[in-house]
Formats: structure tokens, C-alpha cells, sequence
């Protein structure tokens, strides 16, 4: 079906015509945001200084596949080329043909060779490091400063302004020392060649089809691999480990990862840890609780993270699972027990969600049946929302229980899981990990210094806590930091349009016209026009839910008509997110409006789009609405932001986000869709202004409790006085039909028309 066609009535425009290249077609080329044009990898021919260790295995870059050229059609999120699309662990099986080319190509890269597990082979000297880490805009240092962070006073802060100066002068050097270059990951093979990684892992990522490693997983795998294998050698083994001492970290580390939006980071952190558990000791009981702990906001995150961890795990004995209410993580002592019935509203919502879940989360729900204690969870990683984990943790008597048994905690959009609406659910669960081996890492495309502030004293606090209860606490590790391109960013591949609207009336008159694009409009600016499936965000979910009951019979009915359109938040059930999200993702629904519960870390391959009906709170918040397009590097995907005269204050940080957005793609200031003159001319927030947007939203949208919201929720394009004299016409016509029924006894209309009357709503 060309859907394009259908929404814009024309003829004349055609889906595969223009020259805008959609994320939606085919499958992505190079995953990579930074570094296309060079070679991430000096071969020997043209780099000579190469120095070469012990026994050498050619490992050479696999070209990555052409993009298959599909039509943008309803397949929006299918990806092509061994990319799968499907939700859950048991998709992307391949045909006994195919499994056997994988092996072979892992063979040929050595991978597989003889079965051994870890092929000695050549390292990068370290001016090629740093020239491949430069390349695609990796920067790694040691948080060196572990001592907590002193709050200045007004006073001595003016005092020590000359201090410091000089002081940030000496950090600038200081900082070049703290520098890392560790070796880059330059192709997957080099995960069982260097690191040797499990052989089912090495293969599990094959068939998902990746081939180039993105910039944070070249940089980070290595750094956690090496962590890993540093813990084997400890045990007796021989690695690789010990070549990164010069110049990248050998021991134990947590690290803090700050990489684009669709940059690969859930992979990033879940090889190392699915590797690491797979090494540990075979004898390690499950009854003990989860190994690994991943936090994230959202339950659709957590539960897209599940389904990650179940393909990278597949076919071992590692296991995924996502926290569900009336599951139990740690044993409770009888008098701890909580009861579970089968009328229990747990238990039924258990119902609703097994659908999605696999065999063990099916074992759940039918211990749940009886009144009795609540099966113990016993996969090896476990997913979860802070509040999910920490009622289960939460005793009787107030206090929350200890999770010895997790050795890895993943803090995913560590930003705003450390900020106060998540602050204190996520520093409770850190703290009750209390593993002293415990490695953590905190991961988002977005993190604050207060962010790194606050990690580093949790860990000084936490250290100290355990210190002083245990004698034989290994030594501490460092906390490194992995940037890739430039802080707090969006990403270069997507193109942006910040557009004035005036009014309310004028938002919806423009997300109309992108809903139904005319053929010339879509020729004049082929570049970057909006095509569907794309994802329309608003400030607050009534603001969602009147703009899905505005726009619902705007999608003509050749087109599939108000099936295609959908709203998704919060105050809806689980089953009825779930069901929404799989209509999106399997290209049922075009247009899907939200709320920022979407915002972050749903990853929907092929997104056109994304609109900003309302303005981001934050320009953090714009990163990562925006990044729901442009995934693993797809080029073509379109933000468009609408602002009324409301968010004019405000503007400023998005229009500054999208200049150094342009900039990053090499686009000149003079070129760019921010013009000088309108950076001139907005207004610049204060502090106060962004932490009050930060906190409530833009004024005039917001929803008060218990006051009458009607008019900041209402969306539509007739004015206050059509409302008014179509009000009086319907009040007129009811009062006549009701005297009419009054006179003839009632029933007779009903009788006349068929209706009951009791919907009538004039004539029309
Ligand atoms: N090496 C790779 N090659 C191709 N595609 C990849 C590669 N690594 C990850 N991907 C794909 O990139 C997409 C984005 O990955 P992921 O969701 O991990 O991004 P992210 O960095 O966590 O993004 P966000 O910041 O929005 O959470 C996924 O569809 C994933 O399958």
C-alpha cells in the first residue's frame, strides 16, 4: 500500500521518487554516526607502524550489507539485511543455510578457530588508537576525583573565582593525563578473537545481523570485556587483559556512558554482562537471586531490554526476565510474606501481561493462583522500573531487603533515574546491593555534571558504608567515563524544523497539514518531509488524549482511517500499552501520539518522525524525543517542532540543540534551519526558567489537579465562538426534542428514526 499517496490524495507523489531517504526503507548501511569517510580500521598497507604481538590472525572489517532499497510501505519497522524486527527472544531464527554462512564467516575471521576460545592477535599501537577513537569522536577518562563533593558557600565561592581559574587551567592538562585509549572494538570478531567471548554469544550477535561495531560499542566493549577478562585471570586464566594496562584500564571498573540516542548502547552493556555471568562459576545457585540488575523508567523500556538480553542470550543459560508485580527477588521470612490470591488485582494484571512473557514468567503466574508465597525469581538478570523492584524489596517493618547476589547493576537513562522523580527508589536499590564485586554502570545520551557529582558520592558513601563492616574489601575501582561525539546532543542524521504556529489553532493546522501533505509540498521540500509511522509527543495526557480524539477521523478511510492513528500513555492498562506498542511496531498504527513516556530509549527501527506538538521541557528531553528517529545511523528522519507564542521563552535551548546538531553534520550557521537573526532574537532562559519548565511543563498547558483544565486540554480548530453558538444550536435542539417527546408520550421518535434518542447530537 503506498501510504504516502493516500495521504496526501495525489497521485503525483510518489513514495520512492523524491530524493529523501526514509529510516523506514531498508536496512541501515553503517551504524555508525561518526568517522564514515576513513577507514576505522589502518590496514597494513597503509599503516606501517603497526606493531604486531605474538601470533597474528588477519581480522578484517566485514562491508557492511548494500541497503536493500524497500519501498516505504507498510513494513515500517521491518528491518532487512539479518536485521530482525520481531518483539520477542525467539525471532530472527535462521535457516540452517544461513547459520551455517554465520559460522563461516566467524571462522574466517578466526573467531571460530579450532574452538579455542580466545585467539592471540594483533593490538593497535597507540597512536592508532587514538587516531580510530578520535575518528569516530570517543573520548575515555578516569573519574580520578573520588572524594566527595564539598558544597561552597556563596561567600567563599567569589573568593576562589581567580583560584579557579587557575585550577581549570591545570584540570585541562590534568584531564589530556587522565585520557584513556584503550584498543577499539573495530569488528565484532574481535570480541572472541581478543576477548573470547562465549562462542553462542558471538553468534547470537551475528544473527542479529549487526556487523560494524557502533562508536559506544567500540569503545565500551572493550573497556568492560577487558574488566571481565581481568576477573578471569584472577581465577587462573590467561588473557588479553593485561596488554591494555599501558594505555586503556586492565582491572575492575565501573563506567559512566554518555553515546547518541540509537548509538547501540543496550548491547553495549549487555554483552559484557551476559559474558561476564556465563564465566562466573557453573555452581552459582539461582535460588541465590538475579546476577544482574537493569533499571530503567519505563516499562516499555524495561521490557524492550528483556527481549534484547533474551536474543544476545539465547541458547545459553542465561536467562531475562522482567520485574512483574507478585513476583518475589529475594527470600522472605514467614512472617514477611505478602499473600497472593487469585483475586488479587496482581494477579490479574499478572493475566493480562503473561501473554508477552515467556515460559518461567507462565510458572509465576500459576503459583500466583493460590494464596501462598510468591515465586522467587530466578533468571540471572532481571529488568525492572525502580518502583517495580523496590516495593518487592520493601519488609513490613519499612526497611528495604539486601540483594547480595547482584554482582552488575545497569542504570539505563542513568539522567533520569538519578533525578529526583526516580532519585531515591534507584540510591535505594544501589544501596541494597551490597555485593562488594558490585560494577555498575550508568548509561544515557544525555548526563548532567550534577548527574556525575552525585554518582561519584553515592559510590564514596556506599564504599565507605561496606568498608566499615567488611575487612576484605577488594581494592576500589575506578569510575571511567566514555563520551561519544559531543555531550548532551542530538544526533546528525536526522533533520530538524523548528516552526513557528502562533496559536493552539495554528499547532493543528500544522500537524494536519503534515498529515495530509500535498503533492506539491512534498516536491518543494523533499529533503525533509514528514511521512508516516512517526510519533506526535505532547506536554500532558489529557493534552495526548484530546489531540487523539481531534485528529482520529483524519486518516481517510482507503487508508485504514481511525485504526491508524492511536494514543499511548500512562493511565492506561499494561495489556492495552502492550497491544498499542505491537500495533505500531508491526506498522498498524501510522501515528501514534504520547506523552514523554515515550520519550526515551524506545527503540522503533524504522520512525519516520517525530513531532513536538508540545515543546520538550528540557533540551535533554529534546535529544531524546528526537532520537526516537534516526536509529543505528538511518538517515532521512524528520523533527518537527511547533511553538506558539507561549514557548517563546523557552525556545531558545531547543533552536541552540539543533545548531549544534547541524553543526555536527557540517552544516555551516549560514545554512543551517536556525538563522542568526532568530538566535538574536529569542530570549535566553535563566535557571529558574528552565528548572521551572523542567518541573511543570510550559504554563498555559498545564493540567492542575482539581481545577477545570477544559480550556488548556482542549484542542481544536474551531474558535470560542463557533463553540459557543454550536453549543446553543445542540441545547436548542435537545430542549425541542424533549418537549416533543414530552407531548407524545415519549417512545414515538424512538419508533420514527430507530434511535433511542438518547445520543442524538443534531443533525449531522
Ligand atoms: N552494531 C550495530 N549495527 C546495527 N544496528 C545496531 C547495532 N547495535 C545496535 N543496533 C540497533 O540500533 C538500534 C538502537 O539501539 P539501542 O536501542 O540500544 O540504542 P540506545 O543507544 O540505547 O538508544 P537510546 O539512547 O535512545 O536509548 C536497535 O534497533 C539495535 O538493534
Amino acid at each position: 500500500m503506498n501510504v504516502f499517496k493516500l495521504l496526501s490524495r495525489s497521485s503525483k507523489a510518489a513514495p520512492n521518487s523524491p530524493s529523501q531517504k526514509l529510516p523506514s526503507s531498508g536496512a541501515v548501511a553503517n551504524p555508525q554516526l561518526f568517522g564514515h569517510d576513513e577507514p576505522a580500521q589502518p590496514t597494513q598497507s597503509t599503516n606501517k607502524s603497526r606493531k604486531r604481538k605474538r601470533g597474528l590472525v588477519a581480522v578484517t572489517i566485514q562491508s557492511p550489507p548494500s541497503p536493500a532499497a524497500l519501498p516505504a510501505d507498510l513494513d515500517f519497522f521491518g528491518g532487512s539485511a539479518g536485521v530482525d524486527t520481531e518483539l520477542d527472544g525467539d525471532d530472527g531464527k535462521l535457516t540452517k543455510g544461513k547459520k551455517r554462512q554465520r559460522k563461516e564467516e566467524l571462522k574466517d575471521s578466526g573467531a571460530l578457530e579450532n574452538g579455542t576460545d580466545v585467539v592471540e592477535e594483533e593490538q593497535y599501537d597507540v597512536d592508532e588508537c587514538k587516531k580510530i577513537l578520535h575518528l569516530h569522536k570517543l573520548k575515555i577518562a578516569v573519574l580520578e576525583d573520588f572524594a566527595p563533593q564539598v558544597e561552597e558557600s556563596r561567600e567563599e565561592k567569589k573568593k576562589s573565582k581567580k583560584r579557579k581559574k587557575e585550577k581549570e587551567q591545570k584540570n585541562q592538562k590534568k584531564e589530556a593525563k587522565r585520557q584513556l585509549y584503550p584498543q577499539p572494538l573495530t569488528s565484532f570478531a574481535h570480541l572472541r578473537t581478543r576477548y573470547g567471548i562465549s562462542r553462542r554469544l558471538a553468534e547470537n550477535i551475528m544473527d542479529q545481523g549487526y556487523k560494524l561495531p557502533t562508536e559506544v560499542q567500540l569503545g565500551a566493549l572493550p573497556l568492560l570485556l577487558a574488566s571481565n577478562n581481568h576477573k578471569a585471570g584472577q581465577n587462573g586464566s590467561t588473557t588479553g587483559a593485561e596488554s591494555l594496562s599501558g594505555e586503556g584500564y586492565a582491572g575492575d571498573i565501573d563506567l559512566l556512558t554518555v553515546a547518541p540516542t540509537g548509538s547501540g548502547k543496550t548491547i553495549a552493556f549487555l554483552i559484557p554482562i551476559i559474558n561476564a555471568l556465563l564465566s562466573e562459576s557453573k555452581d552459582t545457585d539461582s535460588r541465590d537471586g538475579p546476577r544482574a540488575i537493569v533499571l530503567a523508567p519505563t516499562r516499555e523500556l524495561a521490557s524492550q531490554i528483556v527481549n534484547e538480553a533474551r536474543k544476545m542470550a539465547k541458547g545459553t543459560a542465561i536467562k531475562a526476565t522482567l520485574m512483574r508485580k507478585g513476583m518475589e527477588v529475594v527470600e522472605r521470612t514467614e512472617s514477611e510474606l505478602i499473600e497472593y490470591g487469585p483475586d488479587s488485582p496482581d494477579a490479574s494484571e499478572h493475566d493480562e501481561d503473561a501473554s508477552n512473557s515467556d515460559n518461567e514468567d507462565k510458572a509465576v503466574q500459576k503459583k500466583k493462583q493460590t494464596p501462598r508465597r510468591a515465586e522467587l525469581v530466578k533468571a540471572a538478570i532481571l529488568v525492572a522500573t525502580p518502583l517495580a523492584l523496590l516495593n518487592t524489596l520493601k519488609r513490613k517493618d519499612g526497611t528495604i531487603a539486601n540483594l547480595p547476589s547482584v554482582s552488575h547493576l545497569v542504570l539505563d537513562e542513568a539522567d533520569v533515574l538519578l533525578d529526583p522523580l526516580f532519585r531515591e527508589q534507584t540510591l535505594h536499590i544501589w544501596n541494597a546491593c551490597t555485593n562488594p564485586k558490585l560494577r555498575v554502570g550508568l548509561w544515557s545520551a544525555t548526563m548532567g555534571s550534577n548527574i556525575e557529582n552525585l554518582t561519584l558520592s553515592t559510590m564514596n558513601t556506599r564504599w565507605e558504608t561496606l568498608s566499615s563492616s567488611k575487612s576484605d574489601m577488594p581494592a576500589r575501582p575506578p569510575l571511567i567515563r566514555l563520551v561519544v561525539g559531543l555531550k548532551d546532543s542530538a544526533i546528525p542524521n536526522i533533520s530538524h524544523q523548528l516552526t513557528y504556529a502562533a496559536t493552539e489553532q495554528g499547532k493543528l493546522l500544522g500537524i494536519r497539514q503534515l498529515l495530509h501533505p500535498t503533492s506539491s509540498s512534498s516536491d518543494s521540500t523533499a529533503q525533509s518531509t514528514l511521512r508516516p509511522p512517526f510519533l506526535v509527543f505532547t506536554q500532558t495526557i489529557s493534552r495526548a488524549i484530546a489531540l487523539h480524539s481531534e485528529l482520529l477521523y483524519d486518516i481517510p478511510p482507503e487508508a485504514g482511517g481511525s485504526s491508524r492513528i492511536a494514543v499511548l500513555h500512562a493511565d492506561l492498562s499494561s495489556s492495552a500499552r502492550d497491544s498499542i506498542m505491537t500495533r505500531f511496531r508491526r506498522g498498524e498504527v501510522w501515528v501514534l501520539i504520547t506523552t514523554d513516556l515515550l520519550a526515551r530509549g524506545v527503540d522503533f527501527r524504522g520512525l519516520n518522525g517525530v513531532v513536538n506538538y508540545d515543546v520538550p521541557n528540557s533540551a535533554a528531553a529534546y535529544v531524546h524525543r528526537v532520537g526516537r528517529t534516526g536509529r543505528a545511523g538511518r538517515e532521512g528522519g524528520v523533527a518537527v517542532t511547533f511553538y506558539t507564542q507561549d514557548d517563546i521563552p523557552y525556545v531558545k535551548l531547543i533552536a541552540n540543540i539543533i545548531r549544534a546538531s547541524e553543526k555536527l553534520r557540517g552544516v555551516k550557521a549560514e545554512d543551517g534551519s536556525i538563522k542568526q537573526w532568530l538566535i538574536d532574537a529569542l530570549p535566553t532562559p535563566t535557571k529558574r526558567d528552565r528548572q521551572q519548565l523542567k518541573k511543570r511543563g510550559v504554563e498555559a498547558r498545564r493540567t492542575v489537579k482539581g481545577a477545570d483544565n477544559k480550556s488548556k486540554n482542549r484542542i481544536s480548530t474551531k474558535s470560542g465562538y463557533e463553540r459557543k453558538i454550536e453549543n446553543n444550536r445542540r441545547g436548542a435542539m435537545l430542549g425541542s426534542k424533549r418537549r416533543a417527546e414530552a407531548e407524545n408520550g415519549g417512545g414515538v421518535k424512538e419508533v420514527e428514526d430507530g434511535s433511542d434518542g438518547s445520543d442524538f447530537e443534531g443533525f449531522e
